[in-house]
């Protein structure tokens, strides 16, 4: 048990965090060693298992991310762009792998990795379930076997309580996209339709944001031409679909060069 890798879980009350502790606390290929929540929250200090409301873990929810990265081979990391950013300079610092998988990063947050990723493995992804994954794969093929008279629409929902959009699935959808059809993202991007926007643009990749209740994550890639639609879509009715790829990321990246790596590295697609 000793020498299985040691994984921190950053933003431990989360939804994404709750998940992550029960699977690691549930493999038997790591171990919890440490659980991490921002400064003032009332979870610091007490066993997260207790604070979960279940047995106690043997594991104190803290707010000094060095010291607990410090013990540990990975850390994975559902919060917010801000601590994200903070936490890969300290998970560097600690050689520890850093699995993000955090979304809602700005091109300036991201840049922010390149330094970190000299002396560590960073695993990140929107989405790191498998069958996003493989999405990402098809729609790649789809967008390259077919013309601009199909529009590329990306739609996608969440809960309410999501705070970015679109999603990061749906932006690694729409890159996918833009790489089939060999053009660049942020070039073709149409992300916010309003009022009178005129024709659309022959070319462009849409992209539709749903907020409600308690969907856990739903993309649709729709192809639209004149009589026929190809639709692509993904469906997670479960959190543990990204909880279990993050570990695996975690695990993969134990033997890796540092460096920046994605899903699509970890399940060799
Ligand atoms: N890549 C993927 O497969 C997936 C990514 N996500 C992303 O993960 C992120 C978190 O999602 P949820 O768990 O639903 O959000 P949440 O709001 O339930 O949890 C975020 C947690 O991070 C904590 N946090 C914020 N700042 C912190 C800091 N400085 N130090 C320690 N903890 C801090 C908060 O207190 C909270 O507990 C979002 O960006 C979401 O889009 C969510 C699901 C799958
Ligand atoms: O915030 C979420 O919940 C999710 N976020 C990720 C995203 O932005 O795509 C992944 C998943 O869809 C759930």
């Amino acid at each position: 048990m000793e020498d299985l890798p040691g994984i921190v879980i950053t933003g431990a009350s989360g939804r994404m965090g709750q998940m992550l502790i029960k699977t690691v606390v549930d493999s038997d290929k790591a171990r919890l060693v440490g659980v991490v929540e921002r400064a003032g929250h009332d979870w610091v200090g007490r066993d997260v298992g207790e604070a979960m409301g279940g047995a106690a873990l043997g594991v104190t929810v803290t707010d000094q991310p060095l010291d607990a990265f410090a013990k540990a081979q990975a850390v994975i990391d559902f919060t917010a762009p801000a601590a994200t950013i903070e936490f890969a300079k300290l998970a560097a610092q600690a050689r520890a792998v850093h699995v993000i998988g955090t979304t809602g990063m700005t091109n300036e947050d991201i840049a922010k990795l390149d330094p970190c990723a000299r002396h560590a493995v960073i695993v990140r992804a929107g989405n790191m379930s498998l069958g996003v994954n493989l999405l990402t794969v098809l729609t790649r093929k789809v967008a390259e076997a077919l013309d601009e008279d199909f529009d590329i629409e990306i739609i996608e929902a969440h809960h309410h309580h999501k705070v970015d959009a679109p999603s990061g699935t749906a932006l690694m959808l729409g890159e996918a996209a833009a790489e089939g059809r060999g053009v660049k993202l942020a070039d073709v991007a149409d992300r916010g339709r309003d009022g009178i926007t005129g024709a659309r643009k022959r070319g462009d990749i849409g992209f539709t944001a749903i907020r409600g209740g308690d969907i856990v994550g739903e993309h649709d890639v729709l192809f639209a031409a004149a009589g026929e639609r190809i639709v692509l879509r993904h469906l997670a009715t479960d959190r543990s679909i990204f909880a279990r790829g993050a570990l695996k990321a975690a695990l993969w990246g134990q033997d890796k060069k540092p460096g920046q790596y994605d899903m699509l590295d970890v399940l060799g697609l």
